[in-house]
């Protein structure tokens, strides 16, 4: 799996590489700009004007070693718009020589940028950014994030006034300057096409808020050596098909080896929330599937889904039920909080049983755990699915001690930090949805990229919770919650990609149909990667 790192780390892997392995400073930065240089190089041509964009730290340094092999490549448009008041000596050294070569430079130095860059900002085909990187503290200050807000108005001059006939394109280089590990989501930052990150893949790039300022992504290592990479601590793991963990089934499973599962879900107006839930639990190769429903809401929900064994419920007849026969449980989608929720909830909670919580669901958990904070650390093997406005209310309901700053304008290393705490008050692994989704399971956090709209359709999520619980029932008991849930974040992100191909945009019933086309996909994939052939 690859690691993203903070920037801290990154100081360190940069320190390490210096002074152990003797690699200097400038060496590091020369192999940096050749490599991003090269990269941004297979989008443009030397016909555009390129702005770069130079802070005075060493992300300023990489901007002015790219802006030298330009020059050296024959583009003739091309302007350096200098910025910063400190400036590192790495930075000085690479600035000397631009001024050498006679390159077009402006240094504003602490002054704001007057009419003179704005107008050639107006004239730029490309921007390379190099303003701040890992060495940001805070939100961006001061000309810099004039810059920035500069930048941002002419692509939208750009785009939406001429109607797309001149298109800026942005490359930032490490991170879209302003993207930082203390930054709050919602600070301003420059919004990037490409995004080319050096050694390591960093946090801040995958904070949900940040991750579409990046563009496109891609890592090139400056010179730092393989060993110091590797030994990198305190990481996110960011996980992709590859990291799929359930394998082919054997060939004489049978549906009562293949998983059972019990499903409270479902109301009066959200039946259908269950039956998407049920359903993609079979295409995530559950064998059987039980629905506990409202009287009102079972025969509706039966109808409609001829797989699914459907029984009503209410919660005096909770304790009558052999919860711990299922191999996991399902709760929440569609399901309501009122009436008799918080008791059923209660009783789940109680049993032995591996128990996902979803929508509804988590909402009369965070009101249980409000009425009692000893029952947030007594439960079940437990997987908890918010989306980002139910994040926030487990987030309310932890003790005010736990709870630092606002959770929606989070920065990375406070996201990642909140999703551990909650993770492990909760004793849960927590999947935290959204276009990049964070699951948590109080040690190691886990990132995985969807990153299509089209997945976040209404039902959706209902459409995750079943796979999960399919997911949870597939795994023996031995393996991680973790690998479970990931397992199903996974199917279900694959799902969308082959609806969209399939379908172009479409509802959740329609991820449910490719459900299984993904599943197998992935669990085959598994079993190639382990070498065994048929
Ligand atoms: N050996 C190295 O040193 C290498 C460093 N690399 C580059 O160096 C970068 C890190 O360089 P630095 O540590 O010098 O720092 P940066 O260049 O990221 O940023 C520091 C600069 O930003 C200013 N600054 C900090 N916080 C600010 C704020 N809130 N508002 C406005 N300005 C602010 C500082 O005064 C300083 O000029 C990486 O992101 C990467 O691009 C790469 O070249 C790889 C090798
Ligand atoms: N832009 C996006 N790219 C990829 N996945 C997305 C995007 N937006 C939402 N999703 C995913 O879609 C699902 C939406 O879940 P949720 O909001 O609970 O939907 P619902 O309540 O309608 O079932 C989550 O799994 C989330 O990660
Ligand atoms: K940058």
């Amino acid at each position: 799996m690859e690691k993203a790192v903070s920037a801290k780390t990154m100081a360190a892997i940069d320190e390490n590489s210096q002074e152990q392995y003797g690699i200097p400073g400038i060496v590091l930065m020369e192999r940096a700009g050749l490599l991003a240089w090269k990269i941004l190089r297979e989008y443009i041509n030397p016909d555009m004007s390129v702005v770069f964009l130079a802070g005075g730290g060493n992300n300023g340094g990489d901007a002015l070693v790219m802006a030298r092999e330009a020059f050296m490549e024959g583009f003739d448009k091309i302007s350096v718009i200098a910025c910063g008041s400190r400036i590192s000596p790495s930075c000085a050294t690479n600035r000397g020589i631009i001024h050498s070569l006679g390159l077009p430079f402006v240094d504003i130095g602490t002054e704001e940028p007057g009419a003179s860059v704005e107008a050639i900002l107006r004239e730029a085909d490309v921007i390379v950014d190099g303003l701040s990187g890992t060495g940001l503290s805070g939100p961006l200050r001061g000309n810099a994030a004039t810059l920035v807000s500069l930048v941002a108005s002419v692509r939208k001059t750009s785009r939406e006034i001429l109607k797309e006939t001149r298109n800026v394109y942005v490359c930032s280089i490490d991170v879209p300057s302003g993207v930082g590990d203390d930054v709050p989501a919602s600070a301003p930052v420059m919004r990037a096409d490409r995004t080319i990150t050096m050694g390591m893949m960093k946090y801040a790039l995958l904070l949900p808020a940040f991750r579409e300022a990046c563009g496109e992504l891609s890592i090139v290592n400056p010179g730092f050596p393989p060993i110091v990479l590797d030994a990198a601590q305190d990481v996110l793991h960011v996980a992709d098909s590859e990291d799929f963990s359930l394998r082919p089934l054997d060939l004489s499973a049978y549906k009562k080896n293949r998983g059972h599962i019990a499903v409270f879900a479902g109301s009066e107006h959200y039946s259908g929330a269950a039956g998407l839930a049920c359903m993609a639990a079979f295409h995530a190769r559950c064998g059987l599937v039980t629905l506990y429903a409202d009287k009102n809401v079972q025969p509706l929900i039966a109808r409609e889904n001829p797989s699914i064994i459907t029984r009503t419920i209410s919660s005096g007849e909770i304790a009558s039920i052999p919860l711990e026969a299922y191999d996991a449980i399902l709760a929440g989608p569609g399901w309501g909080r009122g009436g008799d929720r918080e008791d059923i909830l209660a009783v789940l909670l109680d049993t032995a049983s591996q128990l996902v919580i979803d929508a509804d669901g988590l909402h009369v958990f965070a009101s249980l755990v409000k009425k009692d904070s000893g029952r947030a650390v007594t439960h079940c093997p437990l997987v908890l699915t918010p989306h980002p406005g139910e994040l926030k209310i487990l987030y309310d309901a932890l003790p005010s001690e736990l709870r630092k700053e606002d959770i929606s304008d989070a920065s990375p290393c406070h996201y990642k930090d909140i999703l551990t705490t909650m993770s492990s008050y909760y004793q849960a692994v927590i999947i935290a949805k959204s276009h990049v989704t964070w699951i948590a399971d109080g040690s190691r956090v886990y990132v995985v990229e969807g990153r299509d709209p089209s997945l976040g359709v209404a039902g959706s999520g209902d459409v995750l919770a079943g796979t999960c619980a399919a997911s949870m029932a597939a795994h023996a008991t031995d393996e991680s919650l973790a690998a479970s849930a990931l397992d199903a974040v996974l199917v279900h992100r694959n799902a969308g990609r082959r609806a969209r191909e399939t379908y172009g945009w479409y509802a959740a019933e329609d991820i449910v149909t490719v459900l299984g086309n993904a599943f197998d996909a992935l669990a085959e994939a598994r079993k190639g990667s382990r070498g065994i052939r048929r």
